[in-house]
């Protein structure tokens, strides 16, 4: 049965898609069965992986809208036990359309059920917002992963963040937990990150990951060639910092 963990943050750029596609990729070559939801219009994790946009058929949008079966729209990546549902930009109007639609915050949680037993871990790349998405992807997750960017700001929008996540708690899933928060794009050489690190770990507590993810230049340039980095640069420490993520993950979960 798949551990359905949603990687969160309405905040833009906060590495959600680079943690989601780079700790798919390093579940898999730790012998796990991966899917990616790509849950954002912007189809970052999409592109991410190698999927041009133009040759997908049925993408996320006709899981969440039209209802159409999701085997349907799973496509294998070039990373070997990486599979993704795609997104394209018709994902943008799916926000407006949910709105009158019936049982609209079950629709991901439905459309995943049938898929369940083929995997080990389904991730979600949620948008940088709270609206029908995200709450689509609460709702059918197990546990929700924070990125959370090592500067000033990082923690301004977390306690709305955490609302929904208590709002749909109390709603349609009662059992989602906070998988873990993970700093990103820390940069040693300012003392604000230290700072801010020490600051999210008081709020958060053992719920913080050790690994922390520097700001390494590798990760950027990952995406444009379609690879997650663990095969653009397998030897880098981008690659490493990631295979660390990922035995942390699997070490949570008893693994
Ligand atoms: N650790 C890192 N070091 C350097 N660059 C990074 C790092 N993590 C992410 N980036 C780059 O920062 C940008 C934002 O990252 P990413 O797309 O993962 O964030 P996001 O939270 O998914 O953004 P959005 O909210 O738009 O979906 C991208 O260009 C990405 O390549
Ligand atoms: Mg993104």
């Amino acid at each position: 049965m798949a551990h359905v963990i949603a990687v969160a943050n309405q905040k833009g750029g906060v590495g959600k898609t680079t943690t989601t596609v780079n700790l798919a990729a390093c579940l898999a070559n730790a012998g796990k069965k991966i899917l990616i939801v790509d849950d954002d219009a912007q189809g970052n994790a999409t592109s991410g992986v190698g999927i041009e946009k133009p040759q997908v058929k049925k993408d996320i949008y006709n899981v969440l809208v039209d209802e159409e079966p999701i085997d349907e729209a799973i496509l294998h990546t070039s990373h070997k036990g990486v599979d993704i549902v795609p997104a394209t930009i018709q994902l943008a109007g799916a926000e407006i359309e949910l709105t009158s639609q019936m049982a609209r915050e079950m629709r991901l949680k439905l459309g995943l059920a049938p898929v369940l037993d083929k995997y080990d871990y389904i991730l979600i790349d949620c948008p940088p917002s709270l609206g029908q998405l995200s709450i689509n992807a609460f709702t059918a997750s197990n546990s929700i992963l924070i990125p959370v960017q090592s500067e000033f700001y990082a923690l301004e929008g977390l306690g709305q963040l955490l609302n929904t996540v208590k709002l749909v708690q109390k709603h349609f899933n009662p059992d989602l937990a906070i998988e873990g928060v993970l700093l990103t794009m820390y940069d040693a050489r300012t003392n604000l990150g230290t700072q801010v690190i020490s600051e999210v770990r008081s709020h958060f507590g053992e719920h913080v990951y050790e690994t922390v993810i520097p700001r390494l230049t590798r990760l950027a340039e990952a995406p444009s060639y379609g690879e997650p980095i663990v095969d653009f640069d397998p030897r880098s420490r981008a690659a490493k910092v990631y295979e660390d993520l990922a035995k942390e993950v699997l070490a949570a979960h008893g693994e």
